[in-house]
């Protein structure tokens, strides 16, 4: 950067102006931000799912076009000239000050540094010129709003049933309810259960978050009770029946149901939040074990949840001596994976090349782990997040991954004494892979594991059919289990959509010669898939293949995937349930007056 002395007066406007800009730039994207959180809302009260879906995937990358417009302004606008390294360092200083009454002041830090570095050089990345070090307290005092982060309720007045109907009220969707007796009586039934023989505390109360938490065809009501020094989260589904009337669909409280909401596997929800931190601080009472990073993610606010990691990884390196090691199972033809056993995260790396049968690129590889980004992940598809130029302290890496690193992926690794830097990568939550968790529950003898695992394992591929992913090969290696026991699917180099590959019958040989050939003698076309031969590569150990047998025969045939992929061309928009069947509502009832939820 060129060192031009100017005049301090018009280098501080210059600083001002720039500050203005960029903060101007944070606030058209969280309006917007805002705007489709609000607009998901009425997504839900009219059934509009198609809507609510492009919604939530155009809204990803509302972030780096906001970030790319304000580049392009400011770049428009300035000379190079004028940006002296003074005009910099009082732009920080104006920004500051810019957010002392600010909302989302930790979000627009993040958008001053997404920016800044998109215009600095990389030796300018430091606390003087970007935010390296927080400035504001993200830790969320309540103003004077008139629209507060949660409401609150004391059910000892008017008593549980009428507040509960009162809390759901108030929100005020333009649908009617099916029975909002009925299903208020059942979440009372169970809010008593949990309260049990609890005497009722004066200070006995419900806070529930006042915007609904909205992703596919669900609406969440997100709250807690609190009773003493006691407290108990809870979230309410609220769903369409076939009518397109609202029920309630159950109610959960247990933390690893509500942390299997929350999931990283999932889509991430659309809320109208003025406060994202206030948001975020409530959460964290409910889930005390998901980090931060996680929960701004989730609410859709990636690149706050991104920004976090870093720092939460940084601290976690500062703080721990192991080294970076390849991640235990089979290697990957097309990427290198890497992990560091203190951290529950893979580092994963695209190689250079890739050995036969993989034809692809890495361009592709990169569309394909894009698409993920944007698809709905149905709790079955890991989250990745996606890095530039990270360093990683060079004593830390042992011989043999640098090795690998600079045989496999030398085009992407920069290196010096004290750092490697990896010019690209994704980082991913750490898995058992499915087939080592096959193994070990083999060698302990825990057929109950290996049945689970198969269960689980069907039932992801039959979830991720449903969202309109073919996941390609669908080996175990492909495949992780997670804290919570769910299989989910983590390499998608080979994923297409369902509509777009052709689910064939192998057809009857004609003569002994086609019949006796080693090879398949029918021509196969690029999208080609034969179902009948899955078990060929899937089933060759007896106890898999009787677990297999039992629970998803189906999938063995082609008419099971023609079907789905049929359902889906004729614009089914199928449920995601992200909690267990035998916990609605409907599915408990013996009377069954509750109506079943339509599948559509
Ligand atoms: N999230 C994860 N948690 C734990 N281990 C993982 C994770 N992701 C990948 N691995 C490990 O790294 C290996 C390779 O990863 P991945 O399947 O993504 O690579 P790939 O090159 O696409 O594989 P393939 O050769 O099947 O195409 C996996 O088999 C597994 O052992």
């Amino acid at each position: 950067m060129t060192q031009i002395a100017f005049p301090k007066l018009l280098s501080s406007q210059i600083a001002f102006d720039i500050a203005r800009t960029i903060r101007d730039g944070f606030d058209k994207h969280y309006r917007l931000f805002r705007e489709t959180s609000q607009h998901a809302k009425r997504y839900f009260e009219q059934g509009a799912w198609s809507a609510a879906q492009t919604a939530a995937r155009e809204r990803i990358d509302f972030y780096d076009k906001r970030v790319q417009e304000c580049v392009q302004m400011l770049e428009d606008e300035y000379e190079e000239s004028e940006l002296s390294d003074e005009v910099w360092r009082e732009l920080k200083l104006h920004y500051i000050g810019m957010l002392t009454e600010h909302k989302q002041p930790e979000l627009a830090e993040t958008f001053f540094n997404s920016v800044c570095c998109n215009i600095l050089h990389r030796t300018y990345f430091n606390n003087d010129y970007i935010f390296v070090r927080p400035v504001v307290s993200t830790e969320y005092i309540e103003t004077q709003d008139p629209a507060p982060t949660y409401r609150v309720y004391y059910p000892g007045k008017d008593g549980l049933r009428h507040t509960l109907t009162r809390m759901l009220r108030n929100f005020q969707l333009d649908c009617a309810f099916a029975d909002l007796e009925r299903d208020v009586a059942q979440v009372e039934a169970r809010l008593q259960q949990l309260f049990g023989s609890d005497r009722l505390e004066p200070n006995h109360q419900l806070q529930v978050l006042t915007s609904l938490f909205y992703r596919n065809k669900g609406a969440y009501l997100v709250g807690k009770g609190i009773n003493g020094n006691r407290e108990y989260p809870f979230v309410v589904p609220i769903l369409h029946n076939r009518h397109g009337k609202l029920v309630l669909d159950t109610v959960l409280f247990e933390q690893q149901q509500i942390a299997v909401l929350f999931s990283f596997t999932r889509a991430y929800f659309l809320v109208d939040m003025e406060v994202p931190s206030a948001y975020v601080q409530f959460l964290r009472s409910l889930l005390p074990r998901k980090p931060r990073s996680e929960i701004y993610t989730i609410l859709g606010l990636q690149k706050q949840g991104k920004t976090l990691f870093y720092r939460d990884y940084l601290q976690h390196l500062k703080h721990s001596s192991d080294h970076f090691e390849s991640a235990p199972g089979i290697r990957g033809l097309v990427m290198l994976v890497f992990a560091l056993p203190s951290f529950p995260y893979v580092f994963k790396v695209i190689k250079d090349f890739f050995p036969p049968p993989k034809e692809t690129t890495r361009a592709q590889v990169q569309q394909k782990y894009l698409l993920v980004k944007h698809h709905d992940r149905v709790g079955r598809m890991a989250d990745t997040l996606e890095y530039s130029n990270v360093a990683f302290p060079r004593a830390r890496f042992s011989a043999e991954l640098l090795a690998e690193l600079k045989q496999f992926a030398p085009s992407l690794i920069e290196e010096d004494q004290e750092q490697i830097i990896i010019r690209h990568l994704y980082i991913e939550r750490r898995m058992v892979p499915l087939n080592m968790w096959l193994s070990n529950a083999e060698k302990e003898g825990r057929d109950d594991l290996v049945e689970h695992a198969i269960i689980e394992y069907g039932n992801a591929i039959k979830e991720l059919v449903a969202a309109n992913i073919f996941p390609g090969d669908m080996l175990y290696k492909n495949f992780g289990v997670t804290r919570h026991q769910r299989v989910v699917f983590y390499d998608y180099d080979e994923i297409e959509y369902i509509t777009d590959c052709q689910f064939r019958v192998i057809p009857q040989a004609r003569t002994e010669e086609e019949e006796m050939s080693a090879e398949p003698w029918y021509p196969i076309g690029k999208h080609d898939v034969f179902p009948e031969q899955f078990g060929t590569f899937l089933l060759g150990n007896p106890r898999i293949r009787k677990y297999f047998m039992q629970h998803h025969a189906d999938l063995l045939t082609a008419q099971y995937w023609q079907a789905r992929k049929q359902r889906i061309e004729d614009g089914h928009i199928e449920d995601v349930f992200p909690y267990p069947q035998h916990l609605r509502f409907c599915k408990q009832s013996s009377s069954s007056t509750q109506p079943e939820i339509q599948h559509a």
